[in-house]
């Protein structure tokens, strides 16, 4: 699977070790930062993880700050982005199932690495359920 990745400085150790994780799993990773500590703003680093995956691309993104809301609020600007917070792979395989989300967002200062790597691969493994959904999603993208 291929993914983006981004982070601000917050995020940054859980980035690195969900990448890591993701590229001994086989996963193909492009890494959109931020890579050092210096405190950045997240909706730089939202903004250029999420033009891939919004333009067709790469099918899926992800991001961590944090807390995750604020990649989230920021991605979910852009057309085409769907973008959940993550604490479990309950929320992960419904975001999944039900809002065809297409970026998982986390928070390294409320969610620990093990707990965000199930999630993540709960993610990546679910499938849109498609039916009644759509019908959501159309009126999302309606709006
Ligand atoms: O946007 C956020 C809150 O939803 C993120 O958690 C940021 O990482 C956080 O605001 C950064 O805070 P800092 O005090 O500048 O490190």
């Amino acid at each position: 699977m291929d993914l983006t990745i981004a982070s601000d400085h917050a995020g940054l150790p859980l980035k690195e070790a969900l990448k890591a994780a993701l590229q001994a799993e086989g996963h193909a990773v492009q890494d959109f930062g931020t890579h050092g500590p210096e405190s950045v703003d997240y909706p730089d680093y939202a903004h250029a993880a999420c033009a891939p995956v919004a333009s067709g691309q790469v099918p899926f993104g992800l991001l961590v700050c944090g807390s995750g809301i604020g990649m989230a609020i920021a991605a979910n600007r852009n057309p085409g982005i769907r973008a959940a917070v993550l604490h479990d792979t309950t929320e992960a395989r419904l975001t999944r199932a039900h809002n065809n989300a297409n970026v998982a967002c986390f928070g390294a200062r409320t969610t620990g690495i093990e707990t965000a790597l199930d999630a993540l691969r709960a993610f990546l493994a679910t499938p849109y359920e498609g039916g009644r959904h759509d019908r959501r999603l159309a009126k999302l993208n309606a709006a």
